[in-house]
């Protein structure tokens, strides 16, 4: 009957069946120990979602590229046995501002950036100092760096107002933020943004900017063909009765003996824990004992960012037979950022419009209108065959309830310089995995799979 609940035991139980989640149990499981992973959703992968397209193709609906310094996920899936294929970079970009549309080479001498006139000497000097500012943010302890309380009582949006000269680089940076944080840099620190630069990287190559916002060379290089859903999918399968969907966590009991986990209608009991959910998620499972108020209080002010995908399939890339690469960077939304989604084998065409921040809050409420929109955007961008989309599918990311937004959390001014540790630090027997935990790719899929694989070392260690 519904009302019985049923009792498991296991030596570690993991909230999640994220990236995160399920590269911790199966470190664990591959160390010996018995694993239980209780998942909300009736299905795993969080943050990615596959979407099928005719022909047994997919869309990537949240996470989708990997790119160079991303070594666990490459890793993670050569072993899977999951190809991927190269972004395509060629012809060229749009650049939709002050109300004209121009092209400019991909990839060219300013990155991904237009060679707008208005705002080059602006885009030059701030992304030099940005990227050097960043190299004093170390990424196991971003509130250590010597300006970390200067840099941390401000947003990202006050230290550009004062470093820029155009508005026009300020209103086209929102579009790189809207993408990047699904937020406007009056939401984050700039300690916080410094520190996201520094985890695009790896132990041998410090972050950049610029890795975070390339196509060749940057995290955009690399798209699965399977989709980025299937690493998950393959991991889960592995794992087989391990992982156990529709199964949202309520609440955690620790003793000095173990942990009680409960879900509807299934307690485990187990040794420890590891909670590979967003932080803004983890507090909603109630905790007995209470958590440590440092802990409490970060994930109370942890919200998850806005971000939208709108994805429309064509019946082929149209626009590259006209020498556009499928990229725009816009100043006016809802779509400002988007990219060429056409699967691996070209057969049909698709275009990716990402809606984030303000543009997500305005747009999320309805659709419809929001389809209506981004498609008369493509028609701007890339011409009259644009009107005519096969479909045109909406992600809403905020309106997921076991999500609440994404890509990532946003961390307002104050908060690492407060919190430090207790982003990831262990509560008693409580472990804390997921890419909001993570160093190097800190909010990216590779940042949750090392994020899953140190939780595990440090229930193994233990
Ligand atoms: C639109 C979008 C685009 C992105 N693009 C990229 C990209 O191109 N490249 C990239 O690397 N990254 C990208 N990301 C980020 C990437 O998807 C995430 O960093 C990564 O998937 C996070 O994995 P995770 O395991 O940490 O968390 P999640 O994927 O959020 O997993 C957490 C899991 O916990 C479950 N859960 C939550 N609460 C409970 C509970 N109480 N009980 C049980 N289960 C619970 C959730 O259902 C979920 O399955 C993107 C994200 C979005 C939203």
């Amino acid at each position: 009957a519904a009302t019985t609940t049923e009792e498991r035991t296991a030596d570690v139980v993991v909230v999640g069946a994220g990236l995160a989640g399920l590269s911790a149990a199966r470190r664990l499981a591959a160390a010996g120990r018995s694993v239980v992973v209780l998942e909300a959703r009736d299905r795993v992968g969080g943050r990615t979602l596959n979407h099928p397209l005719p022909g047994g193709h997919v869309a990537d609906l949240g996470g989708t590229w990997i790119g160079p310094t991303q070594n666990a996920v490459a890793a993670l899936a050569a072993e899977l046995g999951l190809a991927t294929f190269a972004q395509v970079d060629d012809g060229d970009a749009v650049y939709y501002g002050h109300g004209l549309r121009t092209t400019y080479p991909s990839g060219g001498p300013t990155g991904g950036a237009p060679p707008d006139p208005t705002i080059l000497p602006d885009l030059v000097a701030v992304l030099t100092l940005i990227d050097q500012m960043s190299t004093e943010v170390p990424v196991d302890a971003p509130w250590d760096a010597d300006s970390a309380e200067e840099w941390d009582s401000q947003t990202l949006d006050s230290w550009l107002r004062s470093h820029t000269a155009s508005p026009q680089t300020r209103k086209v940076a929102s579009g790189a933020f809207e993408a990047l944080f699904g937020a406007e840099a009056r939401e984050i620190s700039l300690l916080y943004a410094l520190w996201y630069v520094a985890c695009a990287g790896d132990e041998q190559n410090p972050g950049t900017f610029e890795r975070l916002i390339a196509v060749q060379g940057g995290a955009q290089e690399r798209r699965f063909v399977d989709g980025a859903q299937s690493l998950s999918l393959r991991m889960a399968e592995q794992l087989g009765d391990r992982v156990a969907l529709s199964s949202p966590v309520r609440q955690i009991t620790q003793t000095a003996d173990g942990v009680r986990v409960v879900r509807d209608r299934l307690t485990v009991s187990a040794a420890h824990a590891v909670v590979a959910v967003p932080p803004t998620l983890a507090a909603r499972i109630s905790y007995d004992p209470p958590l440590p108020v440092a802990r409490d209080s970060y994930t109370q002010r942890s919200p998850q960012g806005s971000l939208l995908k709108v994805e429309a399939s064509y019946d082929r890339p149209f626009w590259r037979e006209d020498g556009l690469s499928g990229a725009v960077v816009s100043d006016t939304g809802p779509a400002k950022i988007c990219y060429d989604v056409t699967p691996a084998d070209d057969a049909l065409g698709g275009l990716l419009g990402f809606v984030g921040g303000d543009e997500a809050r305005t747009w999320g409420g309805d659709h419809e209108a929001l389809k209506a929109a981004v498609v008369g955007q493509f028609v701007t961008f890339f011409g009259p065959p644009a009107a005519t989309p096969r479909e045109v599918v909406v992600q809403d990311w905020p309106d997921e309830i076991w999500s609440r937004g994404g890509p990532v959390h946003l961390l307002g001014p104050g908060l690492l310089t407060q919190a430090r540790e207790a982003i990831w630090a262990p509560v008693g027997r409580l472990h804390w995995a997921g890419t909001e935990t993570a160093t190097y790719w800190h909010g990216y899929m590779d940042g949750a799979i090392t994020s899953g694989r140190r939780a595990a070392d440090e229930v193994l260690g233990a």
